[in-house]
C-alpha cells in the first residue's frame, strides 16, 4: 500500500535559493532569490508557515526576517537543476523526470527572416519587435503602433520562447491563439526546436495603461518521452494540475486540470482539490512570483506575494490529512534584484510534510530535480525513467 494516499507538489514559480554550482554558465553568479527579497525587506519579510517547514535551514544563510529554527515540520533540502536550460519547461519535466538534456533554440538576435516570413503569410499580419524584450515595457513601446496597424508584436528573451503580445481589442484572444499554434508547429523541429510560443494579450487603452490579461496561454513543446505524470496516470492513478502545469507538458498525463487567474485563485483550487478524495498526485504552478514580480525586477511585490502565499499555506497544512504529503519547491530563479530581467541559474527548495511525521530534519542536497518525481513513483509503487533517486525512505 502507498505510504501516502495523496500527494501535493506545489511548484512556486521561480522561488530560487542562490545560485547554482553552474550558475557562471549562465552568467547568474550570486543570484539569489529568496536570500535578496530578504534583504531588500530589511527584516520585515515574514513566512511563518515556509519557516516552520524549514525555508531558512535549508539555506547556509538564514532569510533575514526569517530565522532558522530548531523543530521544524518535516524534512529539508535543495535541489540542483541537471536541465540545460533555465526555464519553467525546463525544470518542470526535470521534476518529473524527463530532464532537458537537449539544447533548444534561442535567439538572442532576434528571429531567423524565414520564420517571421511564415507567421506574416499565416496571420495575414505584419510584424514588429524582433528582440529579447522584458513583455511589458515592449507593449509600452508598440502597444499603440499595434493599436493603430495591427501588426502582431513578437518577443523572445534569454528562454527558448517565441512570445506573441497582442491587444485583445485588436487582435481577438482566439485569433492570437491560432496564430500561436502555428508558429507551435513552426518550432516542433528539425529545423527549429523551441520550448514555448507564448500568447501574450493584453488590454488597455493606451501606453501608460496596458496590462496583461489571465488569457496567457503556453503552447509547449510536448513532452518528448514519458514522464512521471504518465507513469501514474497509466498505473491507474489519479492526478491533477492547477495553473500552468496542464501547458507545461500539453495536458499529457493531466487527468483533472485547473486554470489560475492569480496565486491566490491558484491556492482555492488547491483547497478545493484537498476536499476531494483520491489516491495520486495533485502538481500545482504558481506563476505570479515569476510573471508579476521576478521578471518586472520588482523585489517588494514579490516578498508581498510570498507572504500572501504563506499565509495560505498555514492554511493547507493544517487541513491535512495524516496520509498527505505536501511537497514545495520552484522551478528556478528568477533573482528579482539582479541584473536584467531573465531567469536566473539557483537551486531550488525542497520542502516535504506530512502531519505523520514522526521525524523532521535535513536531507542531503539532491544533484537533480528529478528526485521530487522518483519520490511520488516510489510511494506509488510504480516504475519511471529511473532518473532520480527517491528520498521517500527519509521520510518518517
Ligand atoms: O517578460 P515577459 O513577457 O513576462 O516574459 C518572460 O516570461 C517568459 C516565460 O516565463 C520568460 O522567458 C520571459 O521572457
Ligand atoms: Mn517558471
Ligand atoms: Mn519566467
Amino acid at each position: 500500500m502507498a505510504k501516502y494516499k495523496r500527494i501535493f507538489g506545489i511548484v512556486m514559480d521561480s522561488v530560487g535559493t542562490g545560485s547554482a554550482p553552474d550558475a557562471d554558465q549562465f552568467d547568474n553568479v550570486g543570484a539569489d532569490t529568496l536570500g535578496h527579497i530578504g534583504e531588500f525587506y530589511k527584516g520585515e519579510l515574514h513566512l511563518p508557515a515556509l519557516q516552520k517547514l524549514g525555508i531558512s535551514n535549508l539555506r547556509e544563510q538564514e532569510i533575514l526576517g526569517v530565522p532558522k529554527i530548531e523543530i521544524q515540520q518535516g524534512y529539508y533540502s535543495k535541489m540542483q537543476e541537471i536541465s540545460v536550460g533555465k526555464d519553467s519547461m525546463d525544470g518542470h519535466w526535470e521534476m518529473m523526470e524527463l530532464p532537458v538534456k537537449q539544447p533548444l533554440n534561442h535567439f538572442p538576435n532576434g528571429f531567423p527572416e524565414d520564420l517571421l516570413q511564415k507567421i506574416s503569410e499565416f496571420s495575414g499580419r505584419k510584424i514588429v519587435g524582433n528582440r529579447p524584450e522584458s513583455g511589458t515595457k515592449i507593449i509600452q513601446e508598440l502597444g499603440e503602433h499595434q493599436m493603430a496597424t495591427g501588426d502582431l508584436i513578437i518577443y523572445t528573451s534569454g528562454d527558448s520562447v517565441l512570445q506573441i503580445a497582442a491587444h485583445e481589442d485588436v487582435i481577438p484572444v482566439k485569433e492570437l491563439y491560432r496564430i500561436c499554434e502555428y508558429a507551435r508547429s513552426l518550432v516542433n523541429g528539425p529545423e527549429y526546436v523551441m520550448g514555448r510560443v507564448i500568447a501574450r494579450p493584453y488590454v488597455g487603452p493606451d501606453k501608460d495603461h496596458f496590462t496583461r490579461t489571465a488569457n496567457r496561454h503556453d503552447f509547449s513543446l510536448s513532452p518528448t518521452g514519458p514522464t512521471v505524470l504518465d507513469h501514474l496516470q497509466k498505473s491507474g492513478l489519479h492526478t491533477v494540475g492547477v495553473g500552468k502545469i496542464n501547458d507545461i507538458f500539453s495536458g499529457q498525463g493531466i487527468a483533472e486540470g485547473y486554470h489560475n487567474e492569480s496565486n491566490m485563485d491558484g491556492m482555492d483550487h488547491v483547497d478545493h482539490v484537498m476536499q476531494e478524495d483520491f489516491t495520486g498526485f495533485c502538481f500545482v504552478n504558481l506563476v505570479d512570483f515569476d510573471a508579476m514580480y521576478g521578471h518586472r525586477r520588482n523585489p517588494e511585490g514579490y516578498g508581498q506575494a510570498l507572504m500572501e502565499l504563506d499565509q495560505r499555506l498555514g492554511q493547507v497544512v493544517a487541513n491535512m490529512r495524516d496520509d498527505d504529503l505536501l511537497m514545495i519547491t520552484a522551478d528556478h530563479g528568477n533573482d528579482p534584484c539582479y541584473k536584467g530581467s531573465d531567469h536566473t541559474r539557483e537551486y531550488v527548495p525542497l520542502l516535504a510534510y506530512s502531519p505523520s511525521m514522526q521525524g523532521s530534519g535535513q536531507l542531503p542536497t539532491r544533484q537533480t530535480f528529478a528526485d521530487f518525481g522518483a519520490t511520488i513513483l516510489d510511494n506509488f509503487g510504480v516504475a519511471g525513467n529511473g532518473v532520480g533517486t527517491s528520498f521517500l525512505s527519509d521520510l518518517q
